[in-house]
């Protein structure tokens, strides 16, 4: 379960979110939409304690996060989190198995079988030497797909993943990201411009500068 109590950020004297508060449980998938500027990516980096919430709790799986000190949060995040950025950000100079297997050796926890197990359900097998600057936008975001949930992460999130895809790209990774993190029971918040991202999600959540308000049911 995640939860996340009177959660609320401000930069200096700019409020940005404030009341934020949610429950989620395992394998449900959450979209959150929002004016641009409005807070998502802060929201997400709160979440993930790489950003100071001003106020608020954020609890998964009954460990609250912002009661760790910074190596078992550091810690806490390499083990529960996974993570999928609009601009793929894949290691340039590791090849693509290596990208794949990057949360597990930082983890010391090496296990090639899980990455080629990766590699299959994303439909890279044979790219396993490959370097990024060698794939297409589409193949990058698939390895970033493998590299989130290789370790099996409680929670995955997900900041425009498919930002920088053409639509049948976009559709097809949407869903490889959908299936993987509800195979694997993790919780994905996935910020997103797309209705029809959303309309895939369980529930769909707007975030305003006082908190979440539910969306109505959008179709694809
Ligand atoms: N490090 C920072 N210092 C000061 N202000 C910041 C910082 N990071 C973000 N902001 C401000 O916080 C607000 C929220 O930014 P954020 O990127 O989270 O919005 P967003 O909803 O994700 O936007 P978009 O949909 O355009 O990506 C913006 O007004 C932004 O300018």
């Amino acid at each position: 379960m995640l939860h996340l109590h009177a959660l609320a950020k401000h930069y200096a004297e700019t409020p940005v979110f404030s009341h934020v508060d949610l429950e989620a449980r395992s394998g449900e998938f959450i979209a959150i939409l929002g004016e641009s500027g409005v807070g998502k990516s802060t929201l997400l980096n709160c979440i993930a304690g790489l950003d100071e919430a001003n106020g608020g709790s954020v609890e998964l799986d009954g460990v609250n996060v912002f009661q760790l000190g910074e190596e078992a949060r550091a810690r806490w995040r390499r083990e529960k989190l996974g993570f999928v950025f609009q601009a793929f950000h894949v290691l340039p100079h590791l090849s693509v198995s290596q990208n794949i297997a990057l949360p597990l050796l930082l983890l010391q926890r090496p296990d090639p079988a899980r990455v080629k197990h990766m590699l299959d359900v994303v439909g890279l097998q044979g790219f396993d030497e490959r370097l990024p600057r060698t794939l297409s936008g589409g193949q990058l975001q698939r390895v970033a797909i493998a590299r989130a949930l290789v370790h099996k992460p409680a929670l995955l999130l997900a900041d425009e993943p498919t930002g920088n895809l053409d639509p049948g790209t976009a559709e097809r990774v949407l869903t490889l990201l959908l299936d993987q993190a509800r195979a694997e029971g993790a919780i994905c918040l996935l910020v997103t411009h797309s209705q029809s991202a959303a309309a895939r999600a369980d529930r769909a959540l707007r975030l305003t500068a006082t908190g979440f308000e539910p969306v109505a049911r959008l179709t694809a």
